[in-house]
């Protein structure tokens, strides 16, 4: 076994602002992000003789402990009927390749479903990435990165609710990369039809599924012309099969002039993409709301899914209490409706919208001086 995870390099560092607190502009029930209906993938775990299910939880790097602590906290004082089964994702070296322990895998695929927090990755060199290698691994062909305002913290944009969809196995972070000859250096992006068309294929019935009319990709065919040629190929392809949903393109950077100007025109849509466009926008998109402390994602597979924030590490925070849980929090929303545990979902989330909205225990990234401990305490208090 080989431990690399110590040889992150610092990087620079963003600083987010508060931006000021202002009356509350959505009410508490739109903001439901991930209905049961929206489930596409099937879960079928097993509950054990006391009707709990075990979730595989990797509690990640920098701030992960610090968040899953305050989740773990919120679903034990709701009686989730949820045991955690805490997995250890340090890479070891297979083939000379990056991967992840069996011990892990094993209870990721027995119990087909896990949270997690964000594991970081070295720079330039080191090992590669555990997010990527954990999407890989399992399959996790879409991720799902809804972004909804959060009534009670006021942003340029009251009302966003964008739903975008990133390939997650392959393109830009194929991880296909190799030295031509001294101070060339070639990274290939792959994209094969097979992955195209099951990603677009999600983003038509998710689009269905939560009823929105309209599926847009977003490429840059134009210059890439074989590779996000081919995506955009299938996605018109795929489209016949779903008639009663409007479909268009979009060049990646159009979409992020035009999300940026005015984003209330995506809230119709479902935005589908290449792995690297995903990320990238998924963040921007968090700018719009106030931040990567509230943005919750899935990584949905056919046989396992992962759920976890679309944030990082935070090392600029970490270890300080400072972190906002609310994107890990609303992530594992997303995992007990994936689960059909939407009571406890519903009932969790109303407490955790409700503490934003009131404005009294936020934490710094929302203007607030609340430690990460006492913003889960309050929605504990409003259980
Ligand atoms: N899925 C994952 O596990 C991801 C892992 N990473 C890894 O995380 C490490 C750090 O990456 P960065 O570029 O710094 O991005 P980051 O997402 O960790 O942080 C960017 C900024 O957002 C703030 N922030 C993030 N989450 C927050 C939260 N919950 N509450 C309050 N503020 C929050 C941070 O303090 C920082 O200022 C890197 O090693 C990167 O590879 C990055 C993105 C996703
Ligand atoms: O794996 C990483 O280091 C970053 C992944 C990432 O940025 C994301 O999943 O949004
Ligand atoms: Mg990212």
């Amino acid at each position: 076994m080989l431990a690399l995870r110590s040889i992150a390099a610092p990087v620079q560092r963003q600083t987010w602002r508060a931006a000021p607190r202002a009356a509350i502009t959505l009410s508490i029930q739109n903001q439901r992000l991930y209905s049961s209906q929206e489930r596409v993938a099937k879960f079928n775990g097993k509950q054990d003789a006391q009707g709990r299910y075990t979730v595989s939880l990797i509690e990640g790097d920098g701030i992960g402990p610090e968040i899953a602590v305050a989740v773990k906290d919120i679903f034990a004082a709701a009686k989730t009927p949820i045991a955690w089964e805490p997995i250890n994702v340090d890479p070891i070296l297979k083939d000379g390749k990056t991967a992840i322990p069996d011990a892990a895998i094993e209870s990721i695929k027995k119990n087909k479903i896990a949270l997690k927090g964000p594991l970081a990755t070295p720079i330039g060199k080191g090992h590669v990435s555990l997010n990527l290698t954990l999407r890989r691994t399992f399959n996790l062909f879409a991720n799902l990165r809804p972004c909804r305002s959060v009534a009670g913290y006021k942003t340029p944009y009251d009302d966003v609710d964008t739903v975008l969809i990133r390939e997650n196995t392959e393109g830009e972070y194929s991880g296909i990369e190799h030295v031509v000859v001294d101070g060339v250096v070639q990274s290939i992006k792959l994209i094969t039809r097979e992955a195209s068309e099951r990603v677009l294929r999600f983003a038509f019935q998710h689009a269905r599924s939560i009823g929105r009319k309209k599926v847009r990709v977003v490429h840059k065919a134009t210059i890439m012309k074989m590779s996000d040629g081919l995506f955009l190929t299938v996605a018109n392809q795929i489209a016949k099969e779903f008639p009663d949903i409007e479909f268009d393109a979009e060049l990646l950077d159009n979409t992020c002039l035009k999300m940026t100007t005015d984003p209330i025109p995506y809230n119709d849509k479902v935005l589908v993409m290449p792995n690297l466009y995903g990320d990238i926008l998924s963040d921007m998109c968090a700018g719009l709301i106030g931040g990567l402390g509230l943005t919750p994602s899935g990584n949905i597979g056919d046989e396992c899914s992962i759920f976890e924030a679309v944030h990082g590490s935070a090392p600029d925070i970490a270890g300080k209490g400072l972190a906002n849980p609310t994107a890990l929090l609303l992530s594992s929303m997303m995992m007990l409706r994936h689960m059909d545990l939407n009571q406890y979902a519903d009932r969790i989330e109303k407490a955790a919208f409700a503490t934003l909205a009131e404005g009294k225990a936020l934490t710094g990234d929302l203007g607030g001086k609340a430690k990460t401990n006492e913003f889960a305490a309050a929605i504990i208090e409003k259980l």
